[in-house]
């Protein structure tokens, strides 16, 4: 995925488009750029193999057409299959510079490479793809900004969408290729911007820059994380070993449990809980992992949300908390929760995810990290970083560890953010080092390794 790039809805994308008329960029302008990037992707990717040319009604099919006639201008086999006319604009004007046969879905006869121009952001209903499922099946195929049969900004299949590859975004990418069912359609995701101008509040996460301490730091001023455990010790040891990992100078651990996952990390009683709420050294406070539903822990919450200490609340916490209580926080404050956990504090509806991550964060006042296959962070000014952290991270326990790199972020950086960004950033390079099949312990020890990379 293009890190640090722009997302659009389908209308964002096309007003950037309209504006692109006013600095003398025509439609067609933009569709010969996209032909020119399609033509050159096809051409690597296809290394000499047949290509079959997908190409449907609108203005993806215009791009796929135009692909179409760059390819075999450059000596490729390139042959056409088409799903409806263009009827009008640029879209036909490339229709017509195609001068070779052009079949239908049904009657063409599979090719090892395909290049699916059907249908891009204006899929407006389900669609039939039987055929073109046939043509598909055994072929390495590359979509034109979006896999066919995609809502680009709900990231639904609407009908039998196809499993792309590669897929070539162009102007920017949108919300499908990283939200929703449909990001895992794309394949691999590259993106060519064609010269459009594009600005939006969302992007997809990029590496941050982490700075060494300084000289005279200590570790006070380096950042103090408590954590604040209950009856579940694991995940509060978890996200102590993350914290710790991640960059803090000092923390501690109020558990039931006396085991401490290292030595340096200092352990409190559970009767000192309430002491250490109220620790004004305290650079983050995180509460959740492990914490329990119970009377005790819906105390340890309701102090902890009334503290003017910066808070990460994850878990357990997540369920002893209300919007009102949160929006009423002067202090920064970041949510950890997964789908159920964001549906049940939130919530559940239909609109995108990205939408109602924005909305809660508006609704609490805090940074919201919404959980998942597509990690969506957004602050309440609605700014909105997108994710898509490795597959091996959904299991037990990596929630605990990033609530921990969340708070330790947090104390070091005390911009919410910021330290959301470079936790979930964290967290999944972690999960790349440590590779296959980890364990959420294996996490914390390649934390360093990733903050190395932060330079
Ligand atoms: N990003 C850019 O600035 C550029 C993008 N380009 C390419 O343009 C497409 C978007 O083009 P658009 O024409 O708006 O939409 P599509 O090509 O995706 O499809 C619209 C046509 O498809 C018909 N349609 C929709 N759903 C179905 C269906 N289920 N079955 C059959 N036909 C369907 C739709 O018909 P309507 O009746 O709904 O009007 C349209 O005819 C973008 O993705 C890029 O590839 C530019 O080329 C360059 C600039
Ligand atoms: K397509």
């Amino acid at each position: 995925m293009p890190a640090g790039a722009p997302i659009l809805s389908a209308a964002q994308m096309a007003a950037a488009e309209a504006a692109c008329a006013a600095r003398g960029i025509v439609p067609a302008d933009l569709m010969e750029r996209a032909a020119h990037a399609v033509a050159r992707e096809a051409a690597r990717f296809a290394a000499g193999r047949p290509i079959l040319v997908l190409a449907g009604p609108g203005n993806n099919g215009g791009d796929a057409y135009g692909a179409a006639c760059l390819l075999r201008a450059a000596g490729c086999d390139v042959r056409v299959a088409a799903l409806g006319e263009p009827r009008a604009g640029a879209a036909a004007a490339m229709r017509a510079r195609w001068a070779g046969p052009v079949t239908s879905l049904a009657d063409a006869p599979p090719r090892p490479f395909v290049i699916d121009g059907l249908f891009g952001t204006g899929m407006s209903r389900a669609f039939d793809g039987e055929a073109a499922a046939r043509l598909c099946e055994d072929a390495f195929i590359l979509s034109i900004d979006l896999p066919s049969g995609i809502d680009a900004d709900r990231g639904a299949a609407l009908g039998d969408a196809i499993r792309a590859d590669v897929t070539l975004a162009l102007g920017s990418l949108k919300f499908a290729h990283v939200a929703g069912e449909a990001a895992s359609r794309c394949g691999h995701v590259l993106l060519d911007p064609i010269g459009i101008d594009v600005s939006s509040s969302a992007r997809t996460i990029a590496r941050p820059r982490i700075n060494p301490p300084a000289a005279a730091e200590h570790k006070y001023s380096r950042g103090l994380v408590c954590v604040i455990g209950g009856a579940m010790g694991g995940a509060a040891r978890l996200a102590a070993a993350a914290a710790a990992r991640g960059g803090a100078g000092y923390v501690v651990l109020a558990s039931d449990d006396r085991r401490t996952p290292l030595d340096a990390i200092v352990h409190r009683e559970p009767d000192a809980r309430s002491d250490t709420i109220a620790d004004v050294r305290t650079s983050a406070l995180l509460i959740g992992p492990g914490l329990g539903r119970d009377a005790a822990a819906r105390a340890a919450c309701a102090q902890a949300l009334a503290s003017d200490l910066p808070l990460v609340l994850d878990g357990d916490a997540l369920a002893l908390i209300s919007i009102a209580a949160l929006a009423a926080r002067r202090s920064p404050t970041i949510l950890t929760p997964h789908g159920g956990e964001f549906d049940a504090l939130f919530g559940a509806g239909d609109a995108p995810k990205i939408a109602r991550t924005v909305a809660a964060a508006r609704a609490s006042g805090a940074v919201v990290i919404h959980k998942g296959a597509d990690t969506v962070i957004a602050d309440p000014e609605g700014n909105v970083i997108v994710a898509n952290p490795p597959s091996w991270l959904s299991t037990a326990g990596t929630g605990d560890v990033l609530a921990g790199l969340v708070a330790a972020r947090l104390a070091v950086t005390h911009a919410p953010m910021r330290a959301a960004c470079e936790a979930v950033w964290l967290h999944q390079r972690a999960a790349g080092l440590a590779g296959a099949a980890l364990v959420a312990d294996d996490l914390p020890m390649h934390v360093p390794q990733a903050i190395a990379e932060c330079r």
